[in-house]
């Protein structure tokens, strides 16, 4: 190379602001330089391609479109090769010198107003190519433009007050970038940072990248071939890749869109759920590129929590490269592909759960937390979320799974609620009283069997205009159905009734007859506004002075012999009658899970005994 002429030129006042907070500012992520430049000259090279559809008369055609990179060591140098467009000497001034960028004017502009620089937004502009003076303290930029007529330049800055240009000879087309390192990121001339660094940033990029010789970019952006285009090996190959797993992916969506935003998405849904078996709260799993190039590996606030087993990639083109990660969760643009990529998949899943409910139901049982968190956390998504819900129920055999859409299709003529009982397992719930008058009169009920199932439900409140439940509550109306046997009269009813409230006293709130025992004699309700059984539990399990009082409502069977004996014994035998009367309401506790002192209990079990036994 000779040099013939060299001028000096002064940077734009912007570009010495943007390129002091670059410098002073970005520190913490320096590493992102390497990704910048290799996205630019891969951008050079995509344009090269389009104008090779069109233009005849191009610079050293013949060249491989590939991005060079080589690191030497004992000089400390960095290189950065391609063979896209290059710049003529006019485009060099232009796009080296002075910012084009408008949101860039803006962003600095404001901060000048304000005074201040505030961390969070620094990355929210382009950086792109001046991310090289990060890491080096000389940046010279040799060039040719792909158009033939035009001669070879370099550029040459110490990225403080300006640059110098020289015309150079010798050059073939595209842009080479020199990077004299600074002493203490000497680092960056080292192979192996260099090759970790694009794998890491550019493992996609839709050209060679060459590291001293060898590429290192080997995986395809599969995510932006058709779907037609792409094998079952294929696309299984990405996933293990891409979410470094060793499982078969269970379910995958593969879409491209253009509007209102520009996405590519290829997500998958592993078969292994790693919270489940103990490790913990899992970190997002979903890659957010620009172009192929990476942007944030786990970006925040794309995708809400519950969505954190998803494994794959997002790719929009409409992302400027560089928004920074902690300005990611106030971006609009970002909020909208999530709230897109949100309705797909739960598309996908109405769509996967009702084409193969056997699968979706083995999947459910491993991811079903994830499901239920976003029904308590989601709530822009909670009736979609509450479709995909699977559980037993009073109409299932065990072991086998139904959902909230499937029970209103069964649901009988008029039923306006939706029934659900929640216990620890299905054997506990089936042998409860509550279940006796659903069961008579064919009405099916959810069981609800997983400890946070409760909280679930609270927060879900309703389906489809239903609203969910509990049979151990009072309050829930039951048309009349036919049963055997011979019933209290109402006077008689109401007469035990008072009599057992005055037993009991504050520890019930009411007693009343009611319809949904069969086969027992008694059933403890938790009134509509206590906590429940399962709550009570908990919060005793949290604190260990937690204490409150057991209220419940207390339901009789007028038709069952032993509440038609007491109705009589009250009178006859008041004695026995009261020591009946207080092991009923206590059988009823226990059956409800709410006896939390059982010396009464057997006190008085004792004095029956005896008094079964004549003494
Ligand atoms: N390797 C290259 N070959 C040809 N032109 C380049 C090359 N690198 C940069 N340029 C030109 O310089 C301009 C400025 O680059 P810079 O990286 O600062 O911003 P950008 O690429 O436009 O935006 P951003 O990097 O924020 O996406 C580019 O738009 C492009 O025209």
């Amino acid at each position: 190379m000779s040099t013939t002429t060299s001028e000096k030129h002064g940077f734009q006042a912007e570009i010495q602001q943007l390129l002091d907070l670059v410098v002073h500012s970005l520190y913490t992520d320096r590493e992102i330089f390497l990704r910048e430049l290799v996205s630019n000259a891969s951008d050079a090279m995509e344009k090269l391609r389009h104008l090779e559809s069109t233009e005849k008369d191009i610079q050293d055609s013949g060249l491989p479109l590939e991005v060079t990179i080589s690191a030497d060591q004992e000089a400390g140098t960095l290189t950065i090769q391609d063979r896209g467009i290059g710049m003529t000497r006019e485009e060099l001034v232009e796009n080296l010198g002075t910012i084009a960028h408008s949101g860039t004017k803006a962003f600095l502009q404001s901060m000048k107003e304000s005074g201040s620089t505030p961390a969070g937004m620094i990355g929210q502009f382009g950086v792109g190519f001046y991310s090289a003076f990060m890491v080096a303290d000389e940046v010279q930029v040799f060039t040719r433009s792909w158009r033939k007529d035009g001669e070879g330049w370099v550029w040459i800055s110490d990225g403080k007050t300006g640059y110098e240009m020289e015309s150079a000879e010798g050059l073939e087309r595209g842009t080479k970038i020199v990077l004299k390192l600074k002493e203490d990121q000497k680092e960056y001339a080292e192979e192996y940072r260099i090759k970790h660094l694009v794998e890491t940033y550019s493992n996609f990029v839709g050209f060679p990248v060459m590291v001293d010789g060898k590429r290192v970019n080997e995986i395809e952006a599969l995510w932006l071939k058709n779907k037609s285009e792409i094998s079952e090996e294929e696309y299984k190959a990405f996933y293990q890749f891409q979410a470094k797993a060793f499982d078969e992916p269970q379910y995958r969506l593969h879409f491209a869109a253009d509007a209102p935003i520009s996405i590519n998405a290829l997500l998958f849904v592993p078969s292994e759920n790693p919270e489940r078996m103990g490790f913990g709260k899992v970190d997002g799993g979903v890659a957010l590129y620009c172009k192929k190039v990476l942007i944030d590996a786990d970006p925040k606030g794309l995708l809400p929590e519950w969505l954190r087993f998803m494994k794959g990639v997002i790719d929009s083109a409409d992302l400027p490269l560089n928004i920074s990660r902690e300005s990611m969760q106030d971006s609009a643009l970002v909020r909208k592909i999530g709230q897109v990529i949100v309705k797909r998949v739960l598309k996908m899943f109405e769509k996967e759960a009702s084409g193969d409910p056997e699968k979706w139901q083995a999947f459910y049982k491993k991811f079903d937390r994830f499901f239920k968190e976003g029904i308590a956390t989601d709530f822009a998504h909670r009736e979609a979320l509450a479709k995909l819900l699977r559980f037993e129920s009073s109409m299932t055999e065990a072991g086998k799974l139904t959902g909230l859409v499937d029970y209103l299709t069964r649901a009988k003529e008029g039923q306006e609620v939706i029934y659900y009982l929640v216990g620890s397992n299905r054997d506990q719930i089936e042998a409860s009283p509550y279940l006796e008058g659903f069961r008579k009169r064919g009405l099916e009920v959810v069981y609800f069997t997983d400890a946070v199932d409760e909280y679930v439900v609270d927060s879900l409140g309703d389906f489809d205009g239903k609203k969910l439940v509990s049979i151990a509550k009072s309050g829930v109306d039951l048309e009349d159905a036919e049963l055997d046997g011979e019933a209290l009269s109402e006077e008689e009813t109401q007469s035990l009734c008072e009599f057992l409230k005055a037993e009991f006293g504050d520890r019930v709130t009411q007693v009343a007859a009611g319809k949904r025992l069969v086969d027992s004699p008694v059933v403890a309700l938790t009134p509509e506004d206590a906590m429940t059984p399962q709550m009570r539990a908990m919060m005793k399990a949290m604190d260990e002075n937690f204490s409150d009082e057991v209220k419940v409502e207390l339901e009789i069977n007028p038709r069952h012999e032993i509440v038609r004996k007491l109705a009589a014994a009250k009178d006859a035998e008041p004695e026995v009658a009261k020591l009946v009367a207080g092991q009923l309401l206590d059988n009823a506790l226990m059956a409800a899970g709410l006896l939390e002192d059982a010396r009464e209990t057997v006190k008085r079990m004792n004095a029956l005994m005896a008094k079964a036994l004549g003494s």
